[in-house]
């Protein structure tokens, strides 16, 4: 999948600003502060969000006539009244899935009969993630799948977030949850005040920021967000790596604010 100079402005005030990635197969990571624009680029992946410029361009299903995409927003209004199997069966027939399946994959076979309503909030998270996940899209956006789970319960939709991403599947997760980015996911995508900071494969950022950690990455990359910022402050014209480099003297590669590995701002 392959987001090409992406803006949306909300109100004229740049939400992403031109934004450009490529998306591998696997599953990646969108971190980043509140208001960075995390849910406005999984919107836009998963086509709620129209872009205001830009293009982007997804997989197809694999005949051309399944489901596409799957997309967990953050709040999914599910509809009263029905049970949890019920819920997921209706879903389930638009794309020839198994309702059952989809719940045993998030856990929650237990409380297939029970009403969505009854279901705690944790529980009606992880039923919105089976059922993006039902009828094996190529894509499936998950905006803060572990939001309101316990740390059983995130882990838990970690991995099945992380399983479910194969060669074949791209799976993108908005996230405050660090940790489980640094045990589950492939690439990360890190936004600042909507523009990309650093993205690319896990591995390769961390070891091109020498650092351990998903945490220290995210410390890091922001540090030199914020530096470039304030590069760009004093003359537009600069780009924010130049104006580093330029103030640290390092003479190292001059790649800073953007990381291209993998995922790639392009
Ligand atoms: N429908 C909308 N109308 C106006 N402004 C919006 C709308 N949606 C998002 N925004 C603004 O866009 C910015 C980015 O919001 P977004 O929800 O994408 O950030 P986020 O990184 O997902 O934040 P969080 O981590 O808090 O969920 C915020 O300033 C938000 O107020």
């Amino acid at each position: 999948m392959v987001v090409d100079d992406l803006t949306r402005t909300y109100g004229g005030v740049p939400v992403l600003d031109s934004v450009s990635l490529a998306f591998g197969s696997g599953l990646t990571a969108v971190i980043g502060p509140n208001g960075s624009g995390k849910s406005t680029l999984l919107g836009a992946l998963a086509g709620t969000v129209p872009p205001i410029t830009g293009e982007i361009r997804r997989p197809n299903a694999e005949d051309g006539s399944g489901k596409s995409i799957g997309y967990l927003p953050q709040q999914v209004p599910f509809r009263e009244g029905f049970t949890a199997r019920e819920t997921l069966a209706f879903y389930a027939r638009l794309v020839d899935g198994d309702p059952d399946a989809a719940l045993a994959s998030v856990g929650l076979s237990d409380a297939a009969d029970k009403a969505v309503e009854d279901l705690s909030g944790g529980m009606q998270r992880l039923l919105g993630i089976a059922q993006a996940m039902l009828g094996d899209p190529p894509l499936v956006v998950l905006d803060e799948p572990a939001s309101g789970l316990d740390p059983g319960m995130r882990e838990r939709a970690f991995r099945t977030a992380a399983t479910h991403a194969t060669d074949d599947v791209t799976v993108v997760v908005s996230t405050h949850n660090l940790d489980l980015v640094d045990a589950h996911a492939d690439r990360v995508v890190m936004l600042a005040r909507g523009r990309v900071v650093a993205a690319g494969d896990l591995d390769a950022l961390r070891n091109e920021y020498s650092v351990d950690t998903t945490a220290a990455l995210y410390e890091a990359a922001g540090r030199d967000a914020a530096l470039s910022e304030t590069a760009d402050d004093g003359d537009p014209a600069r780009s924010g790596a130049a104006a580093e480099d330029e103030q640290n003297m390092s003479g190292d590669d001059g790649d800073r604010d953007v990381h291209v590995t993998g995922v790639s701002e392009q």
